[in-house]
C-alpha cells in the first residue's frame, strides 16, 4: 500500500512540479502568499528571478510538508486521515518555536489538482531537532507519501538575493527511478493569486458530494478503518433514494444554530398537522460523534448519505402529511464549502459556480426556508440557551468571516435555492410569515 502511494505521489510531483502554484496561507483572515518554482537553469544573469517574499525572513529556517491527497485515488481516505493527525503530531513534537501554516499545491484551473500540506517557520535555536522530527516523519511508513523542502537564501545572477526551495525528503520506493536531479533545487517565485480559495479545486467528491453514489463510496473505502460506516451503510438499505415529493409539500428550514429552527419547525407541525424530520436523522446520532472526528472527506461524505436517508423518509411521509425537515442539503454544501475556504466571502468559490448546484439524484423539497438573525441577536440566544455548541458551532463564534461565509453559500445554492426569512421577531411572528410563504409557494 504504501509503495503504490509513493509512486503516486512520486509521479504527480515529478511530472506537475514546474507548472505547480504554492499558496501559503498567512493566518485565518484570508491573506495568502502565492509562489511558483522556477528551474535554475532557466534563470540567467539577464532574468533574474524577482526578490524573494517576506515570508522567507533570514531568521528562521523554513520548510513545506506535502502529503499525497485528495482527488480519487486509491488511497484518498488513508492520506486524508495522515493529513488530518499530521497537524496534532507535528504541533507535539515540534519545538514550540516552529510556526505551522497550512499549504496548498496545485495546478491552477485544474479541477482535483489540489495536495494539501503544512508549511512550517522554525523560529528555533536548534535547528536540528526539527530536522530529526521531519525525518522521522519521512521514515514512518504510514507517511510514505510526503515530500519535505526547505527554502534557503541565496544570491541571484546579478547579485540580488533570492530564494531557492530544496528538496529534502523525497521518499521514493524502491525499484522506483523517478528523476528528481531537475527539480531538487529550484528558485521560488512570487505568482499570481487565483481569485478563490484554492480548496475550491477540490471541493467536488472531497468536501460536497453531488450523487449518493460519490458519498457511499467514500463510506465503502473507509469500512475497514471505520466499521461505523458500515452500519451507515446498511441504514441506507436498498431502496433506490426518492426523487420526487409525492402529495404534500415537503418545507426545509435551514440556518445557523440557534436562528430558532428547532422552535419554529415545531411550530409548523402544530400549525400544519405536518410531520417532522431532521438531517442527519435521529438514526445516525449514534454514529454523529464518531464522524464529526474524522476529516472533511468522511465527515462530509457521513451528512451526505444522512440526507439521502432523510429524504427515503420524506418520500414515505409526504404521501400522508406535509413535511417539515429541519437541515437538509443547504446545510450540508453551505458548512462544507464555507470550512474548506478561509478568510472573507470574496474567497468563496464564485457565485453561480458548479459547486453550489444541487445534486441530480436527491429529492428537492417545494420550499427551503432560511433563518438569519442578527450576530448579536443570536448570541443572545446561544448564551441563554446555555448548551454545549458542536466545535464547529463554537468556531463560529470565533470567526465572525466563517459565519459570513457560510450564510453567503446558503444563499447561492441553487435548485432549490432558499428564501430568506428575518428571525429576529417574535417566535409567533416569524411562524406567521413562513406560513405566508407555504401557502404562497406551496399546494396545501
Ligand atoms: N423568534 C424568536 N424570538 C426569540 N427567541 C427565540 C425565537 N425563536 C427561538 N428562540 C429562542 O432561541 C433559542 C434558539 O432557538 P432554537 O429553536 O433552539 O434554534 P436552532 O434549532 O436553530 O438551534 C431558544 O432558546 C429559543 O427559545
Ligand atoms: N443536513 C446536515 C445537517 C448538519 N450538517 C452539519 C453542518 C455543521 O457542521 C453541523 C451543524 O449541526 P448542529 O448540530 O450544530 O446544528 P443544530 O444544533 O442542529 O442547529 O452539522 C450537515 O452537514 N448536513
Amino acid at each position: 500500500m504504501a509503495t503504490r502511494r509513493i509512486m503516486s505521489i512520486g509521479v504527480v510531483m515529478q511530472a506537475q512540479w514546474p507548472s505547480r502554484v504554492f499558496a501559503i496561507e498567512l493566518d485565518k483572515s484570508g491573506a495568502f502568499l502565492h509562489f511558483a518554482l522556477r528551474e535554475k537553469a532557466q534563470c540567467t544573469a539577464t532574468a533574474p528571478p524577482p526578490p524573494p517574499p517576506e515570508t522567507f525572513t533570514h531568521d528562521q529556517r523554513c520548510y513545506s510538508l506535502f502529503v499525497c491527497g485528495g482527488g480519487g485515488g486509491d488511497h484518498r481516505v488513508q492520506s486524508a486521515r495522515f493529513h488530518w493527525a499530521l497537524r496534532e503530531r507535528l504541533r507535539s513534537e515540534l519545538p514550540a518555536e516552529c510556526e505551522l501554516l497550512p499549504v496548498s499545491s496545485y495546478l491552477p484551473r485544474v479541477q482535483g489538482s489540489l495536495i494539501k500540506g503544512y508549511f512550517l517557520k522554525d523560529a528555533s535555536e536548534c535547528p536540528l531537532r526539527t530536522e530529526r522530527v521531519l525525518s522521522d516523519l519521512s521514515r514512518s511508513e504510514e507517511a510514505g507519501g510526503v515530500v519535505v523542502c526547505s527554502y534557503h537564501h541565496q544570491r541571484g545572477g546579478d547579485g540580488s538575493q533570492c530564494v531557492s526551495q530544496q528538496v529534502m525528503m523525497w521518499p521514493l520506493a524502491e525499484n522506483q527511478h523517478v528523476d528528481i536531479s531537475k527539480q531538487t533545487s529550484c528558485y521560488v517565485v512570487p505568482s499570481e493569486a487565483l481569485d478563490y480559495h484554492p480548496s475550491a479545486l477540490n471541493v467536488a467528491n472531497s468536501d460536497v458530494f453531488y450523487s449518493l453514489e460519490e458519498a457511499t463510496k467514500v463510506l465503502e473505502e473507509c469500512g475497514d478503518i471505520i466499521p461505523e460506516s458500515r452500519a451507515v451503510l446498511q441504514l441506507l438499505g436498498q431502496r433506490a433514494p426518492s426523487r420526487h415529493s409525492p402529495g404534500f409539500p415537503v418545507v426545509v428550514i435551514e440556518g445557523l444554530d440557534a436562528t430558532g429552527k428547532t422552535t419554529l419547525t415545531q411550530s409548523l407541525r402544530e400549525a400544519l398537522g405536518a410531520s417532522l424530520l431532521r438531517s442527519p436523522p435521529q438514526c445516525l446520532s449514534p454514529w454523529r460523534p464518531c464522524f464529526d472526528r474524522e476529516p472533511p472527506l468522511l465527515r462530509r461524505a457521513f451528512y451526505a448519505v444522512g440526507n439521502y436517508i432523510t429524504a427515503q423518509q420524506m418520500g414515505q411521509e409526504a404521501s400522508r402529511a406535509p413535511v417539515i425537515v429541519d437541515r437538509y442539503w443547504h446545510s450540508t454544501a453551505a458548512y462544507a464549502i464555507a470550512t474548506a475556504a478561509s478568510g472573507p466571502v470574496s474567497s468563496l468559490p464564485p457565485e453561480g459556480s458548479d459547486l453550489y448546484r444541487w445534486p441530480s439524484d436527491l429529492l428537492q423539497p417545494s420550499l427551503v426556508v432560511l433563518l438569519t438573525l442578527d450576530p448579536r441577536e443570536r448570541q443572545r440566544r446561544l448564551e441563554d440557551r446555555g448548551e454545549v455548541q458542536t466545535k464547529e458551532e463554537q468556531e463560529l463564534d470565533l470567526d465572525r468571516l466563517f459565519r459570513l461565509r457560510v450564510e453567503e453559500a446558503y444563499g447561492r445554492i441553487r435548485g432549490p435555492a432558499c428564501v430568506t426569512v428575518d428571525a429576529g421577531p417574535s417566535a409567533d411572528k416569524v411562524l406567521q410569515r413562513v406560513l405566508h410563504l407555504i401557502r404562497e409557494h406551496c399546494r396545501l
